[in-house]
């Protein structure tokens, strides 16, 4: 294994002190692993029930557990494809937790691949609200598509800018923003060794500029009276408490709050810096005081003011008739329950639907406007995955379902194509009545339309 740099391990030394024996000899022990229960589709009793793993609860965060990970792969499962529960570390639980979303908010997730912390954000809304998912890489962009559609978010917008670029037209929009920064990653030295090659004085200078940056980006966007989590997975004081400090410094109409968890953490450190106390309100997750990796988690509050303007809502491209016309039949043939109500967009043939009003998106990457529906092509509609794991099985007119050690489940995660005695149509294939993905039926077979990317071995 990699070892920990040395100026890491001095810089160590001088902060802990007599702290640092036992700080140190965490990295003797293996990383905590933990999922949390995707409450959009289940509840926390239903699904502790349901999984068959050892689980631990994460003392601040309700959905959250603790895995034995040498007795279960639960990110090997059939209920991790049905989106049942997202697979993440116990401490980076705990910044959505302080943030407290609420449903029917304005949220926005300014750095939010591969989205462990947007899915959580998303369960607590309930589907109800405007969530903006942000995200700068491409590449992540991916990962953070992927889970968002697996965990059956439908109030999502996905975006793809520099944080610089938001602030201009969602002046004052959101209730609340998190910002969970790209950093130094010190806190992640134990789970994932390759971070320390990464790691030097250097970069943590680096990360603090960012951070700042991004910190000033978001600032104009939060409603007065909102709230701000602003979140890393370092021990770095330079980041953290620095970034705050200069913040604050910048704009003296937000304070600090207290971190609803705070009695799980230790306080924050305003002392390695010379920076105001009210600072230790923010929270540190030590690996030698709780069950996870190293994090930093502060809560900072906009005072209330006039500021903040309205923004008209922009124009999104329209759907034309025959999109409309399709999308209806499609509907009818296969839900039995009146779902998505609108409003729709239409992106070349891809429909979706969009979580509410929305600022003009014109010149950015947007990864995703809302909700996947499917594509709306002349005679019929292709209804997509993003939809199948979106709905319940209760709400479709045809469905199939398969007990999770079933060898036609497995057949049907393979991309095989099945035998069935079920009606003609598009039917929704289920592990135990939750959504898997489509099939569709035809002379006694069902053609299997589970997404190509996605299909695997269960072992
Ligand atoms: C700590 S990760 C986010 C993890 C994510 N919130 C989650 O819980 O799954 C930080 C993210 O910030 C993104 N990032 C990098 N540079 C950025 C920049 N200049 N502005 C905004 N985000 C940036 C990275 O691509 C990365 O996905």
């Amino acid at each position: 294994m990699n070892r920990l740099p040395e100026d890491y391990q001095k810089q160590m030394r001088k902060l802990l002190k007599e702290e640092y024996p036992a700080f140190i000899q965490t990295y003797d022990n293996p990383p905590y692993r933990g999922l949390r229960i995707n409450t959009l589709k289940l509840s926390v009793a239903e699904g502790r029930q349901r999984l068959p793993f050892q689980l631990e609860p994460v003392p601040w965060c309700d959905a959250g557990f603790l895995y034995d990970h040498d007795r279960d792969r639960p990110g090997k499962h059939v209920d991790h494809a049905a989106g049942l529960y997202y697979i993440q570390d116990p401490s980076a639980m705990a910044p959505v937790e302080a943030l407290q979303p609420q449903p029917g908010e304005k949220i926005l997730d300014l750095c939010a691949a591969p989205g462990g912390k947007t899915t959580q954000i998303a369960a607590h809304m309930k589907g109800e609200g405007i969530l903006v998912a942000n995200e700068i890489s491409k590449e992540r962009r991916k990962a953070l598509v992927e889970n968002l559609e697996r965990c059956g978010v439908t109030n999502a917008l996905i975006l793809g800018e520099d944080p610089r670029h938001l602030s201009t037209r969602f002046t004052g929009w959101f209730d609340r923003i998190l910002i969970d920064a790209p950093c130094s990653g010190e806190g992640m030295f134990r789970k994932d060794p390759d971070t320390r090659e990464r790691w030097s004085l250097r970069s943590t200078e680096t990360a603090a500029e960012l951070q700042l940056s991004i910190l000033e980006a978001a600032a104009p966007m939060l409603r007065p009276g909102g709230k701000l989590v602003y979140s890393t997975c370092t021990f770095n004081p330079r980041e953290n408490e620095g970034v705050l400090h200069r913040f604050l410094q910048q704009n003296p109409h937000f304070t600090p709050g207290q971190v609803p968890q705070a009695a799980h953490y230790q306080p924050a450190r305003p002392d390695w810096i010379d920076a105001s106390p009210a600072l230790a309100q923010a929270g540190r997750l030590w690996p030698h005081h709780l069950k996870g990796e190293g994090h930093f988690v502060a809560v900072l509050e906009k005072r209330e003011g006039d500021e903040g303007g309205r923004q008209k809502p922009g124009k999104l491209p329209p759907v034309h008739g025959d999109a409309q016309r399709v999308f209806k039949d499609f509907l009818w043939e296969t839900l039995t329950e009146d779902r998505f109500p609108g409003p729709f967009t239409l992106f070349g043939d891809h429909l979706y639907q969009i979580p509410g009003d929305l600022p003009s998106l014109k010149g950015w990457v947007v990864e995703r406007p809302g909700l996947y529906l499917g594509q709306a092509k002349r005679k019929h509609f292709a209804p997509s995955h993003a939809l199948a794991l979106a709905l319940t099985s209760d709400s479709v007119r045809r469905k199939v379902s398969f007990a999770p050690e079933e060898e036609h489940l497995n057949q049907y995660l393979r991309g095989e194509t099945l035998p069935t005695a079920g009606d003609p149509g598009w039917t929704l294939v289920t592990v135990e009545g939750f959504p898997l993905g489509w099939g569709k039926v035809s002379n006694g077979l069902l053609k299997n339309h589970y997404p190509k990317w996605l299909r695997r071995d269960l072992i």
